[in-house]
């Protein structure tokens, strides 16, 4: 499908953002990420603007993006939707699988040692073994995590993602978070906007597709979002230019 520059977008929309590609630059590690002041505003007049309306919704856990968030409170949905913090402040977990979960971590602990260049991120709810700094891993990576999932027998799949093979519960993922959100106030009945650039992201463009709401892709790659914008830089201006309209 043709993709190209999505509409000018209205504040009466719900808003769904992806992080790290999508409001961030990617960064050597998941550490090395940071949110800047600009970006904190943005958002900040975002939330505002929209009435509450507007959810970042990321592969990483909700404590992690507190972390990135500092001060600012909005809803959250982390570990690509198996867990959810919506617009009242209630928090929502999906299925944990903690024995698995314990058991896989235990048989990746000496293939850390082997290969130094691997990065294992326990989010809580899932596993993310992460090759940025060994891409010639990449294969060996997939396949070690797709064995381990299926050996645990415990209803787990693979979230491929950028350089990272992720173990989490099957079932949900970020289309799971803004079709929950969707059913609640302020985002009921507003037409949705999901922006990502990310393998996780095409099951929140997917679900925004069905709503016939404002799917986009950042960045280059197959994807079934209905729009497109090149880079983080574009995301950016494309929310202020929201925030201009309103003033
Ligand atoms: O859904 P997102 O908010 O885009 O989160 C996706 C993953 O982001 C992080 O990993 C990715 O970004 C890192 C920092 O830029 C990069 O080093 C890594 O290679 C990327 O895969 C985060 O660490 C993961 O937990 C998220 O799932």
């Amino acid at each position: 499908m043709r993709t190209s520059s999505p509409p000018s977008a209205s504040v009466d929309w719900a808003y769904f953002l992806d992080v790290d590609g999508t409001l961030i630059d990617i960064a050597d590690t998941p550490g090395a990420a940071f949110v800047d002041t600009e970006l904190l505003d943005l958002i900040a007049r975002l939330y505002q603007e929209s009435g509450g309306a507007m959810a970042l919704v990321s592969g990483r856990s909700i404590s992690d993006l507190e972390h990135l968030l500092g001060s600012l409170h909005l809803p959250l949905a982390g570990q690509h939707g198996l867990e959810r913090r919506d617009a009242a402040g209630r928090l929502w977990i999906h299925a944990a699988t903690p024995e698995a979960k314990c058991t896989i971590k235990e048989a990746l602990a000496p293939v850390l040692v082997q290969y130094p260049g691997l990065l294992l991120e326990d989010k809580g709810l899932t596993l993310a073994l992460h090759y940025r700094q060994a891409p010639h891993l990449a294969a060996y990576a997939h396949r070690l995590m797709g064995q381990l999932a299926n050996d645990a027998d415990a209803g787990l799949e693979v979230q491929p993602g950028k350089r990272v093979a992720e173990v989490k519960p099957s079932g949900i993922d970020k289309g799971t978070a803004v079709s929950e959100y969707l059913k609640e106030s302020p985002f009921k009945g507003r037409r949705p906007v999901f922006i990502g650039d990310d393998l996780n992201d095409e099951h929140g463009f997917a679900e925004v597709n069905r709503l016939e709401g404002i799917s986009i892709k950042v960045g280059k790659g197959r994807s079934c979002a209905r729009f497109r914008l090149p880079d983080v830089a574009a995301v950016r201006r494309w929310l202020g230019n929201i925030l201009k309209g309103s003033e």
